[in-house]
């Protein structure tokens, strides 16, 4: 059982969820607005947050902030509507534990707590995955990446890992330590955007007994702690100037200063960092001290977003099919060749994190052997339509052919894709649906 706050203003949902979630044994209480929660938040200890992304008076990453800068680490999830989720997966590298897109399904709901709760680590420090977990991929794209991984990876140069959210980063971290003559000692991952501005500095470098209110034993930094091996910073353009300027000196002079502490510690640290942005334009914003950055570039590392990788898309389906069946306890054995058209047609802002999202759904969603498009978000369809709208706006025809395709997918949809019912709805017979449908490429 796990007590759960709810922040949703759609007082009907939220009562519906309370129901559902307190018969599944949790104890649940509702906020209906971000500034009442804090009081709550403040006030009690939870296991959980389930947070609406879009609240009456602010986001669901306000709490996200709030909490961080509270020290609070409880997971959090965010439920967001499909048109979000390019935004929702920023709230991952924010520290959300994870968002559940809305309609909500009830298994998939019991599913991701399930996950959150058992993942409950602190979320600035890193949970690892089993190695067995990853795969490569074997395009072109994939091939250069590997060869630049394998080859900086025995050294000691720092590392620069740039690419979107979800592309992998991480995992490209821990390849370049497993591959390094650090592989022994330990891999430490920390998450810079989940650090409160106050907490980094101590989680880097520790604290001695009375450095700051609430330091109440010495307590040892993530450096000490990685000591022999390898950082991994992730997020590393959320470190504050002040924290910037100590890492620096750290790498610089291989000693760090417990905050509070006359001593020096020496350190022997291989520095990874991750970004999703250009480094450069927070240079530029006078945000990133360059002289770190230098530091810190001596090699960059570009992770290509999920949809510029080719064929390695379906070897990730189908390797997050196996996973998901292993996990889930589920036989899917292949993908509908109308569901396989949506998966490879998508555009994928959230790269293999929002990939692996959407295939645990599907197959947590599929009792048989072959799973069906409805096991997949309708709002894909729609996304995946809105990308291949030919002609421009000024062409009238192609703008009625946009209007009629667009028509034809939202139709489908509400007729839980029933092609004769979708005819109906349309006015038209069955075969001139079939017929738009083929010349319109709707799976
Ligand atoms: N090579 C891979 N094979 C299988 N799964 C992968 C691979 N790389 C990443 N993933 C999965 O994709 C998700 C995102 O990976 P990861 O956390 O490494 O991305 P990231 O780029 O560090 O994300 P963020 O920018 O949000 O920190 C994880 O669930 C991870 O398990």
């Amino acid at each position: 059982m796990a007590k759960i706050l709810i922040i949703e203003d759609d007082t009907t949902f939220a009562q519906l969820l309370e129901g559902f979630l307190t018969k599944h044994g949790h104890e649940i209480s509702l906020a209906t607005h971000i500034k009442p929660s804090f009081k709550l938040i403040e006030n009690e200890t939870f296991d959980l947050f389930l947070i609406d992304y879009r609240l009456p008076d602010g986001i669901g990453f306000d709490v996200i902030t709030h909490n961080r800068n509270l020290g609070i680490s409880t997971p959090i999830i965010i439920m967001t509507s499909f048109n979000d989720v390019r935004t929702a997966v920023k709230s991952m590298q924010m520290g959300a534990f994870d968002y559940i897109t809305k309609p909500v399904n009830p298994d998939e709901l019991l599913m991701v707590i399930k996950n959150s709760l058992t993942k409950k680590e602190p979320n600035n420090v890193k949970t690892e995955v089993p190695e067995a977990d990853f795969i490569k991929g074997k395009s072109a794209i994939a091939d250069r990446l590997y060869e630049h991984i394998d080859l900086v990876a025995p050294t000691d140069m720092s590392v620069i890992i740039q690419g979107e959210s979800g592309t992998g980063k991480e995992f490209a971290a821990r390849t370049l330590h497993q591959q390094s003559k650090r592989a022994g000692k330990p891999f430490v991952a920390i998450d810079c955007g989940a650090l409160s501005k106050d907490l980094a500095a101590s989680e880097l470098f520790g604290h001695v007994k009375g450095a700051f209110t609430g330091a109440l034993n010495d307590k040892k930094g993530q450096f000490e702690a990685a000591n022999g091996g390898t950082l991994f910073l992730d997020e590393v353009g959320n470190l504050s100037y002040e924290v910037q300027i100590k890492l620096l000196r750290a790498l610089q002079e291989r000693v760090i200063q417990p905050l509070g502490s006359t001593k020096h510690v020496a350190v022997d640290v291989r520095i990874i960092t991750a970004t999703n942005d250009d480094l450069l334009n927070s240079i530029a914003g006078g945000e990133f001290r360059e002289d770190l950055y230098h530091r810190l570039n001596e090699f960059k590392i570009q992770l290509p977003p999920l949809r510029n990788r080719g064929s390695d898309l379906e070897l990730f389906i189908n390797h997050f099919v196996q996973l998901s069946n292993r996990d889930l306890d589920r036989n899917v054995k292949s993908i509908s060749a109308e569901a396989k058209s949506l998966l490879l047609n998508y555009d994928w802002p959230g790269n293999l994190r929002e990939l692996s999202n959407v295939i645990k759904r599907m197959v947590l969603l599929t009792p048989g052997e072959v799973a069906q498009v409805n096991a997949l978000p309708d709002e894909m369809m729609i996304s995946v339509n809105q990308q291949t709208m030919p002609g421009s706006s000024s062409d009238l025809k192609a703008a009625t052919e946009q209007n009629e395709k667009t028509l034809i997918t939202e139709t489908l949809i509400k007729a839980k894709h029933n092609k004769s019912k979708a005819a109906k709805m349309l006015n038209i017979d069955r075969k001139t649906l079939y017929s738009k449908m083929e010349r319109y490429g709707i799976a």
